[in-house]
């Protein structure tokens, strides 16, 4: 277990009143969330979104990718559902960080790829650890879910750390000429099971 469990109080938002659940990592103090939506604690697999942390889209409206979107979607599926969860991942750009993220941008700017781009700064295409959020799960007392996600690697990293997931929910929205490039890269080389109306 990497991660302990702090603190949590109640989250009115436009779609409903969450249970917002603060954890924090035992080695490095670095903080992640989870927002609960109804009861949890039942037999029944929960619906469940892996959110990863992208200020520039959840908070900044930026269009560059599809994470704001993703985000108000699926507190609204689960609020919708009655029960679930969202967990919110807190390895910005794909964990190598906000201004590293900002460098990759500008040389998309100049015309590399989301992959590539990380690839030029010295990282893996894509940097995360899922098995924080097997563990975050692990201390709600859930281990059965039905996961929103286009992302098969989500899905095999939870498996393999021993979430069942009975269901891969898709949640392609936010699809817009700014972004197009960045998803189809996502699709083609990131493995995303995305149905892309652009190209
Ligand atoms: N390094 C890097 N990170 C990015 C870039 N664009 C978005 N991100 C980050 O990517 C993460 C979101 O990952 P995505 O690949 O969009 O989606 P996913 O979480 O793997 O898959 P879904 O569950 O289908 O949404 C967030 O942490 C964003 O900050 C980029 O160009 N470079
Ligand atoms: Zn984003």
């Amino acid at each position: 277990m990497q991660l302990k469990r702090v603190a949590q109080a109640k989250l009115p938002t436009p779609w409903g009143t969450f249970i917002i659940i603060g954890f924090e990592e035992l080695t490095t103090g670095k903080d992640h969330v989870a927002m609960v939506f109804g009861d949890i604690n039942e037999q029944q697999p929960i619906l469940t979104r892996i959110h990863s942390e992208c200020l520039t889209g959840d908070a900044l409206f930026s269009l560059r990718c599809d994470c704001g979107f993703q985000l108000e979607a699926a507190l609204k599926q689960i609020a919708k559902a009655g029960k679930g969860i969202l967990l919110y991942h807190r390895q910005e750009g794909r964990n190598i960080g906000l201004l590293n993220k900002i460098r990759a941008y500008a040389l998309q700017d100049q015309g590399l790829d989301t992959v590539e781009a990380n690839e030029q700064l010295g990282f893996a295409a894509d940097e995360r650890d899922f098995t924080i959020c097997a563990d975050m799960l692990k201390l709600l007392g859930v281990n059965k879910i039905q996961l929103l996600t286009n992302n098969p690697e989500k899905v095999k990293v939870l498996q393999q750390a021993g979430i069942t997931i009975t269901e891969r929910i898709p949640l392609e929205v936010g699809e817009n000429p700014n972004n197009e490039h960045y998803l189809a890269t996502k699709a083609h080389k990131m493995g995303h099971i995305l149905h892309l109306h652009h190209k």
